[in-house]
């Protein structure tokens, strides 16, 4: 690309863009907002002017089209990712699409087929490969603070949120044909990724679910186990209507020499156990965790450097949900 300013719009603009994302959007060097798009008009506009941001939309191709708007992230609800990602890409626009990217592998490999056929790159927002929290587990390993790694536990336990009582009006994430699935393909596609990015890809992964709480169709209960290239393997659990006393998120990587412990969202210390005990270490992520990400998917438009949270790799993170959820 031979703009010098990367000038995003935005397709949808909730929870995510006001903290996460949008700020670090305006903040990157070469990078601005020009346009926002909600399909309630109203919403769109206060967004635009609490933030400085110039034009607002309710309909999404008008944003893809206006002429000022060179890259478009994509922050709505799974389910409209790939139709938003495939208009923009086939105007020329580059997309930073939220997680998970789609609903489906199926529909990922969608995306990927027009961003190889019109040659515009596509990036998921998988920030946690960029976050010093998870760079440093990463040098651990490398360095070889456990050894040999030996085996991965994932281990996920939370309790109902009070919107998953309300029958009448369930949130969207916990609505398969809008999220892809209930909490699971919303929340572990993060902790997938990550390992993915650490260890390369799952080439096996097969999975049991249930629904216990009876709270809203979508599996809400789920174990796994999984196989990576390497041969390294691992297993999951995931609870999404855990007594509180239960609570956890927790990655366990078990060496024959130690074993790391980690968050993926709450960002607790590392813990570091070998022979010398548990050491405990503290690991401070900026402001608008998704900064990191979005700098390096700027300088990769600008020609700068290359970044690989790409389409094709977030793919491979649908494969493994799909397949643990028996959708393939
Ligand atoms: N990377 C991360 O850490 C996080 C990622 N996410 C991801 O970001 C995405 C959005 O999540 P979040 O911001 O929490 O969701 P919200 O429900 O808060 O916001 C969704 C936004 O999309 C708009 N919208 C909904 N449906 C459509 C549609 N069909 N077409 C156009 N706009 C639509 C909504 O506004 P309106 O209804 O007015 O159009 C709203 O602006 C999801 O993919 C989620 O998984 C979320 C949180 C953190
Ligand atoms: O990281 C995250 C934190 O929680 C949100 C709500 O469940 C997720 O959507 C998001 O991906």
């Amino acid at each position: 690309m031979s703009e010098k300013i990367i000038k995003w719009g935005f397709i949808g603009c909730g929870e995510v863009t006001k903290y996460k994302s949008g700020p670090a959007f305006q903040k990157i060097e070469h990078s601005e907002v020009v346009a926002v798009m909600s399909r309630d008009i109203s919403k769109a506009k206060a967004y635009a002017k609490e933030r400085g941001i110039a034009k607002w939309y309710n309909d999404a191709q008008e944003l893809i089209n206006d002429e000022d708007v060179n890259a478009v992230y994509i922050a709505t609800p799974p389910s409209s990712h790939a139709t938003y990602a495939i208009m923009s890409m086939k105007a020329g626009k580059p997309v930073y699409i939220e997680k998970p990217m789609a609903v489906t592998y199926e529909e990922c490999c969608r995306i990927n087929r027009i961003s190889q056929e019109t040659g515009i790159p596509c990036f998921v927002a998988y920030y946690r490969r960029y976050l010093p929290y998870f760079l440093k587990v990463k040098s651990l390993v490398e360095e070889g603070a456990i050894g040999n790694v030996i085996n991965i536990q994932i281990r996920f336990a939370q309790p109902p949120r009070d919107l998953d009582y309300n029958k009448e009006n369930l949130p969207w994430r916990v609505q398969p044909d809008i999220a892809g699935g209930g909490y699971f393909y919303d929340l572990a596609p993060h902790q997938i990724d990550i390992l993915q990015d650490m260890f390369g890809y799952i080439l096996e992964a097969n999975g049991y679910k249930s629904n216990r709480g009876g709270l809203y169709s979508a599996e809400d209960t789920l174990s796994a186990c999984f196989q990576f290239d390497s041969g390294l393997v691992g297993s999951g659990s995931w609870c999404f209507v855990a007594h509180e006393s239960a609570r956890e998120d927790r990655i366990e990587i078990i060496g024959d020499k130690g074993m790391i412990c980690f968050s993926v969202f709450t960002y607790d210390p590392i813990a570091l156990h070998t022979e010398r005990g548990r050491e405990e270490i503290p690991v401070e992520n900026p402001i608008y965790v998704q900064q990191p990400l979005i700098q390096a998917v700027v300088d990769h438009l600008l020609g700068k450097s290359i970044c690989n949270c790409d389409g094709e790799s977030a793919t491979l993170t649908n494969w493994v949900m799909d397949k643990i959820l028996n959708k393939i």
